[in-house]
């Protein structure tokens, strides 16, 4: 049995095509939603990700602005340019993306972005929000991962077992807690777990989020789960490729997403969702 793809592609052209609409009923009420988007440095992945994200909001009919700035931008500088954006009534939602460079600290970057414009869902009041089941952004990855979860019938994970390879703040601990909240039992798995393939062997669902190529491999799965890939990394013909073993898992698994073509595609469309929602509140 070959897996069924989980295609993101086809998942956010129909989340896109809501958002559309919604965003051209709130132009129409003078409330254009906006986005904006700082890149600092000249890491050629991230200007990828950035052009994908302002591409994506055009087309959607937001407002949409790209600040680009040298890689020897002071933090000072960056901390009063967020600052301008959060009084900023055109601009709903702030992104900032990452990795910064070395000499700025993540951490009060992030927590100086307004937590009503916080479409990253990174701010710790975000992350509190999300752990005690509050309204809150929520982290764009996981949350198009659990998109795609209710894409395939599975809303509710009631009784099933879902296993989140990684713990970083930006996907794999905010993925363990939606998966919570949606009622699976979750297990999260680092570098530290001892005999990874003991859990994952055990898992309807599993969520691949690590940065390396074949973490999860056929013989770790169980017959029928659902993989998720959240990975992005590069094999030897430097292609892009995911955590999981494509080829060999897709044998075994039920469902499965596909790298390019899955996560990476609806982290942008939950983005969109997330600005969306932001100009909703802000024009309420
Ligand atoms: N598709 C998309 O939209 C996105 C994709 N990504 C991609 O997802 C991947 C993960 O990103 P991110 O969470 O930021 O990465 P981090 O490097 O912050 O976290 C990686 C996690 O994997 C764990 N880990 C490392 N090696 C192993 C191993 N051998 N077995 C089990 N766990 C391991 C680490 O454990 P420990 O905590 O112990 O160090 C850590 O928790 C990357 O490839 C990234 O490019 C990220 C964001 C969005
Ligand atoms: N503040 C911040 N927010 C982020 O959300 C954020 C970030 N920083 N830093 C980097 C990671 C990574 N990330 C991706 C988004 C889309 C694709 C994506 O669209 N991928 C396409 C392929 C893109 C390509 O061809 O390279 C796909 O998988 O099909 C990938 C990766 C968001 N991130
Ligand atoms: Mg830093």
């Amino acid at each position: 049995m070959t897996a069924q793809l989980i295609d993101g592609n086809a998942l956010s052209a129909q989340v896109r095509a809501e958002v559309a609409q919604r965003a051209a009923a709130l132009t129409a009420r003078g409330h254009r939603p906006g986005l904006a988007v700082i890149l600092v440095g000249d890491n050629p992945a991230s200007a990828v990700y950035v052009r994908n994200k302002v591409k994506a909001c055009a087309d959607a009919g937001f407002h949409s602005v790209l600040e680009k700035y040298d890689a020897d931008l002071s933090e000072a500088a960056l901390l009063a340019r967020i600052d301008a954006l959060n009084k900023d009534p055109a601009i709903h939602g702030i992104l900032v993306q990452l990795p910064l460079p070395r000499h700025i600290d993540d951490h009060k970057v992030i927590e100086t972005i307004s937590p009503a414009k916080d479409v990253d869902g990174f701010h710790v009041a975000s992350a509190g929000a999300l752990m005690v089941g509050e309204v809150g952004f929520k982290a764009c990855t996981p949350y198009g991962c659990m998109k795609m979860l209710e894409s395939i019938g599975l809303k509710d994970l009631r009784g099933k077992h879902a296993v989140v390879i990684g713990r970083s703040n930006i996907v794999g601990k905010p993925m363990a807690m939606m998966l919570l909240q949606a009622n699976a039992t979750v297990t999260v798995c680092h570098s530290g777990t001892a005999d990874l393939g003991a859990f994952t062997r055990q898992a309807d669902v599993v969520v691949a989020a690590v940065g390396k190529r074949n973490v999860l491999t056929a013989d770790m799965v169980k017959p029928g789960a659902v993989v998720i890939d959240v990975g992005m990394n590069r094999n030897d013909e430097g292609k892009l490729c995911g955590d999981v073993d494509f080829a060999g898992v897709r044998e075994v698994a039920g469902w499965i997403t596909p790298v390019p073509g899955g996560v990476g595609p609806m982290t942008i469309t939950m983005l969109l969702v997330n600005t969306l929602e932001a100009a909703e509140r802000a024009a309420a």
